[in-house]
């Protein structure tokens, strides 16, 4: 990824990540997409996105994804789906400074397509609101509308159905295995558990629950197994999302970052807090109420 960023954007926007604090999977729908009951918490630390307003029309990411193809970044779809969805006759300039790894089950192409949709709604002031904006996300992936809302939420249907909630906020160290798991993949596997028992809103705070996906991505990703066993030999560990990143959490920020000191030789891993309040609905001045 080619990452010369401009110096004068007309806004300046994080794209923060999420852990799955836990994930259950009840249930297969016809359409192939699973039911699933999960608690989204976001945490402070991101990637970071810039926009200018263009009156040609264009919209042109100039930062290069090795991987990514432009026309499938999910950062172009979105800007498309509203400049179709509103009939906008503008444009925009878009770069991103990426930090969240790719593939890593903490929803960052996700949050960028959120960050996306909620910048140029402004930038375009074409007046979305975020239940509209949430609904056109959701046509780009299961976890964009929770970092749309921008709170933290116990989240159902297919992740799109959320109901607010406010867990603990805590310091987590979440490790990064090099690996890039693919969520289609995990959720196709014969192996996988499909049938967790759901669980009662009211409850939801009160269970520590487990991640089903966890025991399919350890089994077929040697690496992801490897750093499992590294860090939950000293801390308890749960993947999130599908995967590969996982996470151990601590009270205080010194305890997180003495137990990332522990592992740094073998482990890539970064630090970070968690928060119920979105940092980017903080930085746009959007008080939620949390
Ligand atoms: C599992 C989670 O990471 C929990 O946060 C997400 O729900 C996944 O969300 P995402 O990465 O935005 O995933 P999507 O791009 O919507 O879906 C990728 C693929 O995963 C499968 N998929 C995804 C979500 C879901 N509830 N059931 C599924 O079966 C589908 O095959 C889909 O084609
Ligand atoms: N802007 C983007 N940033 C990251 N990945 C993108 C982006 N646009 C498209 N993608 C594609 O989406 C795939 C999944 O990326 P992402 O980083 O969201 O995974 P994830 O963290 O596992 O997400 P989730 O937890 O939502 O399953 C990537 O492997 C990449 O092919």
């Amino acid at each position: 990824m080619s990452n010369k960023l401009p110096t004068d954007a007309e806004l300046v926007l994080p794209a923060p990540a999420k852990l799955n604090l836990f994930l259950h999977i009840t249930g297969r729908r016809a359409d192939g997409y699973h039911n699933l009951q999960t608690i989204f918490q976001f945490l402070d630390y991101a990637d970071e996105l810039f926009f200018n307003t263009r009156n040609d029309g264009i919209i042109k990411l100039h930062t290069h994804f090795i991987d990514v193809p432009h026309d499938s970044n999910l950062i172009t779809r979105a800007a498309n789906l509203l400049k179709a969805q509103t009939k906008t006759p503008l444009g925009a300039d878009i770069w991103i400074n990426k930090k969240l790894p790719m593939g890593g089950g903490i929803g960052g192409g996700s949050s960028n397509a959120a960050t996306t949709l909620l910048a140029l709604n402004r930038l375009w002031n074409t007046r979305c609101d975020f239940s509209k904006l949430a609904s056109l996300g959701l046509q780009l992936g299961a976890d964009v509308p929770v970092f749309i809302q921008g709170k933290a939420a116990f989240a159902e249907g297919i992740g799109e159905q959320l109901t607010f909630i406010k867990p603990p906020e805590q310091w987590y160290l979440v490790a990064i295995p090099e690996i890039n798991v693919n969520t289609a993949n995990v959720f196709k596997d014969p192996n996988l558990t499909r049938n967790t028992s759901s669980i009662n809103q009211q409850d939801v705070l009160l269970i520590d629950g487990h991640n089903d996906c966890q025991a399919v991505v350890l089994n077929n990703y040697p690496v992801v197994k490897h750093a499992f066993t590294l860090m939950s030999e000293q801390y308890p560990t749960r993947m999130t999302g599908t995967g590969a990143c996982l996470f151990s959490a601590f009270t205080t920020q010194e305890q997180a970052l003495k137990a990332q000191n522990q592992l740094a030789t073998q482990l890539s891993c970064f630090v970070a807090q968690s928060t119920n309040h979105s940092l980017l609905h903080r930085t746009l001045g959007i008080n939620s109420g949390f």
